[in-house]
């Protein structure tokens, strides 16, 4: 059977990037997305939105909602200092085996625990899971309408603090409007919009970057 986008995408990085490089792994994904398949990764120009947050907030516990390829977990990964983990959630078992296999080439399996499953499932074991009290950053971008429900349940099992940072992909395409207007309206979040473009495009799309005020 034909092989599916994230295993040519797989292919080309063990093809053309240098193993143990995980800037080589991102810019061959860029090339391969821009000149040969679209696929849904942060992209170049929002993942430099997203790395400069990630050094901003420089956090000691991370987790990613949506790691599909691994594009932007080893994007963030490769900012983290040493000794913090980012935890990455996913449930396609077929998209989880080819992130793995990315995230094992650019070398920094180390600072990375996919683990697969649902984000509603998982959020709630993060304590017994992991021994983790409370976020520093998180990262939306999975099925979008599963933002809004997921902070909540953050909340929820209490794993924000004040000042948590959350970074959410594609608020405005394909859009998360109501997850936009919780943040935005809620007393209990501040919240900035980064505008730039939908990965590879010329389409709007942009960032929203929303702090727990507790
Ligand atoms: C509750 C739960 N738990 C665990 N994993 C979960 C999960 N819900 C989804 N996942 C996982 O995360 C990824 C899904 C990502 C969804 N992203 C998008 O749909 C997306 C789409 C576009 C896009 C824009 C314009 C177009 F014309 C077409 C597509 C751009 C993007 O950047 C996107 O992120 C995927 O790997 C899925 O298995
Ligand atoms: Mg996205």
């Amino acid at each position: 059977t034909r092989s599916t986008r994230p295993q040519r995408l797989l292919r080309a990085v063990q093809k053309k990037a240098i193993k143990g490089d995980p800037q080589s792994v991102i810019s061959t994904i860029d090339y391969f997305c821009r000149h040969s398949e679209w696929a849904m990764n942060v992209g170049d120009e929002k993942g430099v939105i997203l790395d400069s947050v990630v050094c901003e907030v420089s956090p000691s516990t991370a987790l990613e909602l949506g790691t599909y390829c691994g594009y932007s977990t080893v994007r963030i990964a490769r900012l983290l200092p040493p000794g913090t983990k980012l935890i990455t959630l996913e449930f396609n078992p077929d998209y989880a085996a080819v992130a793995r296999q990315i995230i094992e080439y650019s070398g920094l399996q180390d600072k990375i625990c996919l683990v697969e499953g649902a984000s509603g499932d998982l959020i709630p074991k993060m304590q017994e899971l992991f021994g983790i009290k409370t976020f520093d950053f998180v990262f939306l971008d999975h099925w979008k309408d599963r933002y809004l429900p997921d902070i909540k349940l953050l909340e929820e099992c209490q794993l924000l603090r004040k000042g948590s940072i959350l970074l959410a992909d594609n608020v405005i395409c394909p859009g998360t409007p109501d997850y936009l207007e919780y943040v935005r309206n809620s007393p209990r979040y501040e919240s900035k919009y980064f505008k730039s473009h939908l990965e590879y495009t010329k389409v709007e799309d942009g960032l929203e970057k929303s702090v727990f005020l507790g």
